[in-house]
């Protein structure tokens, strides 16, 4: 064994041990580490009036569940204020504050103004304005004003109403007093509902225990526009996302562009003051405003009347809507758009059972886009062999993922009967906190038959879940697991064009009962190892060198770990697992799948980050081992061995046959990557290093290490003496 590979290892030893040492003040750190920093709004700069009407449950609405549901719906994700603003605003002669405002807009010759909407083409330039504000080019804080709007009406408008924007400028410019002078009504309409949504903001985002997400508003940039839909009964606006396209689930099909953590704040909360006759009729003068609940083309949708004094509030990003013609009379109403972006963070669920963990690594990079609308249900196979890692893996993985309740699990428990230790552990599962999102088959022990076996049933529990997670019984993960996956895999996609990909590596280790190397997240490399004494080749992981620009896709590998891979689902139909086929096969499972995934077309990325932490030690449990087969085992191993064999020699009958390779690539293209020569059994140059060079890896490791294929046993004798004595102190400290 080289020692440019002991390095890595040492590596990873001395980071265990500074995390250990770490483990105390780090607890401190996991409070809520991003903080919202107040400003004052400048809409609002001395009043605190607030809308009286409004309950912590709008506020709920807004702020709080979303980050968790996939769907949206009337009741829960918009809010509807009658009697919004309270009459004592009003001025002159008018009692109500509403026909006051329609008058104060008609004198100030505003509602003379209205001008149709944009074209496509205006829309178009806007966009090109945008691109070159975020180059620097113009200023991004120009909004469209009056001046800047068209002055033609064109049929190709989508929009049928008149409206104008009333400009940031001239409301929170130096002038601004000029504006309250002639608007007064107009500025308490519009001070009032930004000082409740921002006291709403912050009183959301000072409660950790609320929600995952932060809401970071960009209070300098609100827009306000004054728009009539006239009332002859054929101008609406059709179905939209004020966000744009892009960004609702129901345009997912199209490519959705997610924001980076340095792009501008974008259209985040709609709010919408009606300003109709107090006898607007629902039927007669219809004009409703139709919130649609599902992504679907077809899904449920609430029709929410115009009436006068209502504000409706809902989230820009991700409620879709139309306006339906006014049939009978003209329907104005201002609206007012909040900017800004949602931070998501992991919440750190204390465990349940197993104590708490001593430490969790740092949160894995996300983009800090809102991806609640856009993030899908995950689907975690898990082969689990008389395993008591089993729960204490469950609660961490749904402890540190961003939206837990949109994963679900598939699970075989391989258990002895009457055993306490496996009774144990089956009690342990089957009183799961979350029971309606996990799924389980309980088999003998005995009639266990290997890896292949079980992670074939475990794979008839999905139940159409849009990604599908493969782990081990045994792993810990890193908060912000589900999203950063998701997040990388679309990455992908959308660079490569085809949505078979998958991500995959041999996870870095933790040791029990939750030591996790808190400073080492650096990704790891798939490579050949060595032939080993069956014939069989091995693999193992590098450590690569961190990057921190996050523009870098994952680096492509062609080997694949069975303990941990992530793919978009349809990689159940086309690489399943061969349930029958492998029958107690140990190592040639993750080479049959390497060799099958390839010529399917698939392409296997290593992650930039390490996602996961598993446990590379086997003893806290029995294991079985190839000198206590059977007879009949050990023939089925073998038949299962000469299998994988022809498939990575792409032998032609198990060429495009069930569980067999696939027609896009040939096995051949395949050990030709890799560099690996499978019939003669030997490693070509350079295949330790697969598509990467020297230069990537970390502590500039030019050979294949076996670092994490081995026991912790292994490890150490494979130390030098310094970093042994270094494990032998760690490892005194453990119990296990
Ligand atoms: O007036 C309404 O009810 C909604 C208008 C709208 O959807 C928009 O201007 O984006
Ligand atoms: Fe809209």
């Amino acid at each position: 064994m080289e020692a440019t590979g002991l390095s890595e290892v040492g590596d990873v030893v001395l980071n265990t041990l500074m995390a250990q040492m770490d483990a105390e003040s780090s607890n401190k750190d996991k409070m809520r580490s991003t903080k919202y920093d107040p400003v004052m709004n400048p809409e609002n700069p001395s009043t605190t009036t607030c809308l009286s009407g409004w309950t912590s449950s709008f506020t709920e609405r807004l702020f709080g569940a979303r980050a968790e549901k996939s769907r949206v719906t009337f009741e829960e994700d918009v809010v509807v204020l009658d009697d919004a603003m309270s009459q004592e605003q009003s001025l002159g002669s008018r009692t109500n504050f509403c026909s006051s405002l329609l008058e104060e807009l008609k004198e100030s010759k505003l509602l003379d103004k209205l001008k149709p909407a944009k074209t496509k083409g205006e829309r178009q330039s806007d966009a090109l304005m945008d691109l070159l504000a975020k180059q620097g080019i113009v200023d991004s804080m120009q909004e469209p004003s009056l001046h800047q709007q068209s002055s033609v009406t064109n049929k190709n408008n989508i929009r049928g109403d008149n409206s104008i924007f009333v400009s940031r400028e001239y409301r929170q410019g130096p002038n601004q007093h000029k504006f309250q002078k002639r608007h007064p009504l107009l500025h308490a309409l519009i001070a009032t509902i930004s000082a409740t949504i921002q006291q709403q903001v912050e009183s959301h985002n000072q409660k950790p225990e609320s929600t995952n997400a932060t809401f970071c508003l960009d209070w300098n940039k609100t827009s306000v526009q004054v728009a009539t839909y006239p009332g002859d009964g054929t101008c609406g606006y059709p179905r939209h996302c004020d966000r744009g396209q892009d960004s609702c689930k129901f345009e997912k099909s199209k490519n959705v562009q997610q924001e980076t953590s340095a792009s501008p704040s974008q259209r985040l909360l709609t709010a919408i003051y009606y300003l109709v006759e107090d006898d607007w009729d629902a039927v007669l003068d219809g004009g409703a405003l139709r919130v649609f609940h599902d992504g679907d083309e077809d899904g449920d949708f609430t029709d929410i009347v115009p009436r006068q004094n209502r504000l409706v509030v809902f989230r820009s990003d991700c409620v879709e809507h139309q306006v339906l013609p006014s049939l009978r009379r003209s329907r104005t109403a201002i609206t007012i758009w909040f900017y800004g972006t949602v931070k998501i963070e992991s919440k750190m669920d204390s465990i349940a059972t197993n104590g708490p963990f001593i430490d969790l690594p740092p949160p894995l990079p996300i983009l800090s886009s809102d991806v609640s609308c856009r993030v899908s249900k995950i689907f975690v196979s898990m082969a689990s062999y008389r395993d008591s890692e089993t729960r204490p893996t469950l609660d961490a993985m749904f402890a540190t993922s961003n939206h837990p309740n949109r994963i679900h699990c598939g699970i075989v428990l391989q258990l002895k009967d009457g055993e306490s230790y496996d009774e144990d552990i089956w009690q342990q599962v089957e009183s799961f906190p979350r029971p309606q999102q996990i799924r389980y088959l309980r088999l003998h022990a005995r009639d266990a038959m290997g890896p292949c076996y079980a992670r074939g049933l475990a794979q008839t529990l999905w139940r159409g879940e849009d990604y599908v997670l493969q782990i081990d019984a045994h792993m810990r993960f890193r908060p912000n697991w589900d999203v950063y996956l998701i997040q990388q895999c679309q990455k992908i996609i959308e660079q490569i064009r085809s949505d078979k990909v998958m991500l995959t590596t041999y996870p870095l280790g933790y040791t029990l009962p939750n030591n996790i190397p808190k400073n080492e997240t650096r990704g790891t490399y798939l490579v050949p190892w060595k032939f080993d004494d069956q014939g069989m080749l091995r693999q193992c992981g590098r450590v690569v060198k961190r990057n921190d620009d996050t523009s870098f896709l994952p680096h492509k590998h062609y080997l694949y770990a069975g303990g941990f891979n992530f793919a978009p689902n349809r990689v159940i139909r086309d690489v399943p697992y061969d349930t029958m086929g492998l029958p107690h096969l140990f190592f040639g499972e993750e080479l049959s799948m390497a060799v099958r995934l390839f010529t399917h077309g698939y392409e296997l990325y290593a992650p930039m980050e390490t996602v996961c932490y598993h446990l590379w030690s086997r003893g806290h449990r029995p294991t079985t081992s190839p000198t206590q087969d059977t007879l009949v085992q050990s023939q089925q191993r073998s038949t299962s061995q000469k299998r994988v064999m022809q498939q990575l020699l792409g032998e032609s009958s198990v060429v495009g046959v069930p569980m067999g390779l696939g027609n896009d690539r040939t096995a051949a293209a395949f050990a030709e990557r890799l560099k690996v020569d499978f019939a003669n059994k030997i490693l070509l140059q350079g295949c330790e290093n697969g598509e990467l060079t020297d230069a990537d890896f970390a502590s500039g490791a030019t050979t294949a290490s076996p670092m994490y294929q081995g026991s912790v046993e292994a490890k150490i004798a494979a130390l030098d003496s310094k970093a042994k004595a270094l494990v032998a102190s760690f490892l005194s400290g453990i119990s296990y």
